[in-house]
């Protein structure tokens, strides 16, 4: 996982690189997978501090059972539902017993679990999309790759099947009241930690609230995009509080698919002409994105703090 963080302040700038490895073995000598949230933020005199995963307790930790889920061990779990939702994904519900149910109070955006594979004994994170449910549910979209560990093992489980997970652990922490916009990009299933944002901050975000989230999401075909239980209600929100939060979906291939929303998905990259244009629809701040991203004009940041995350596959982030 990488993580990179970019200040823009006045006729500053700064670019900080830091990479941490979370993989339970070595990397692939020849990939270049790579799932990583990266945060820019831009904004005037802000100090950034981001942490991501803490590995101080690994996959050799115990599994205990009638205690509370937590990072230091390992809870077994039950699958209760997987369905297919696309060429290589598939949405996992995994229910925690009730003894292991952690306070709601403990459990921030944005937290994932680490999933272990128990036939290899390698673990995975991997993000719950709408956090822990009082029944204990978590639901997880799941890519699997030809030959990755983890995503292949969990796709092949059936419900009823036990999985071992610990957590939660903090991938990255919504702060309320500090930014104006929130921009954030995903590739593929980049997607889930902001999904888990929406759930729990976006969609119930008082009247009062005034920071605007603008969500650009890429696949690579129509058949890939999120299934239409992540996209309806990101969609649903959009169009009902478009002051508030929109959504633009990408895919590379113009192949079409019956999924109605992926219709809308437009064809191409997301670059920075689609990031102006998707910003510019709030036409009080276009001279501030034309000044940011124009080239031989001078920057106007103003007052406003901006916060970009972005997550998914290497080339994206
Ligand atoms: C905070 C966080 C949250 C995440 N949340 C999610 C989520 O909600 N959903 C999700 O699907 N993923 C999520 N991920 C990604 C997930 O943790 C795994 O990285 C992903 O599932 C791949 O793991 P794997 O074991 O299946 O594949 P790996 O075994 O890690 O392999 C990954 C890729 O490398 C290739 N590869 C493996 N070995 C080699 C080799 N020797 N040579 C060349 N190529 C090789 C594989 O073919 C595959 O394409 C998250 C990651 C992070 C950091």
């Amino acid at each position: 996982m990488s993580l990179r963080a970019f200040y823009h302040a006045n006729r500053w700038i700064a670019k900080r690189g830091i990479s941490r490895n979370f993989s339970s073995k070595p990397p692939p000598k020849s990939s270049n997978f790579k799932y990583g949230p990266t945060a820019a933020l831009l904004g005037v005199g802000i100090a950034a501090s981001y942490y991501f995963f803490s590995p101080d307790v690994s996959r050799s930790a115990p599994t205990l059972a009638d205690q509370v889920l937590s990072p230091s061990h390992f809870t077994r779990c039950t699958v209760t539902s997987s369905e297919e939702s696309g060429p290589d994904t598939r949405l996992i519900t995994v229910t925690v017993p009730k003894q292991s149910i952690p306070p709601a109070s403990s459990l921030q955006p944005v937290w994932s679990v680490f999933i272990k594979d128990d036939d290899i004994q390698v673990e995975r994170p991997y993000t719950p999309l709408e956090g822990l449910d009082s029944e204990g549910r978590m639901r997880f979209w799941i890519k699997r790759y030809p030959r990755g560990e983890v995503g292949r093992w969990l796709h092949s489980k059936k419900c009823g099947e036990d999985i071992e997970l610990r957590g939660p652990l903090q991938t990255w922490t919504w702060k309320e009241d500090t930014w104006d916009e929130v921009v954030m990009i995903s590739g593929g299933t980049g997607i889930t930690p902001f999904y888990q944002l929406f759930h729990s901050v976006i969609s119930r975000a008082p009247s009062t609230s005034s920071t605007r989230f603008t969500l650009l999401h890429s696949s690579k075909t129509h058949a890939e995009l999120p299934p239409s239980a992540i996209l309806d209600p990101l969609v649903s929100y959009g169009e009902e509080n478009p002051s508030k939060f929109q959504v633009h979906l990408f895919v590379d291939s113009s192949a079409q698919s019956s999924n109605t929303v992926a219709l809308a998905a437009h064809v191409g990259r997301i670059g920075r002409p689609e990031i102006v244009k998707s910003l510019q629809t709030d036409t009080s701040k276009s001279s501030w994105w034309n000044t940011l991203f124009g080239r031989n004009e001078k920057v106007d940041l103003g007052q406003r703090k901006i916060l970009f995350l972005v997550c998914g596959p290497e080339p994206l982030v």
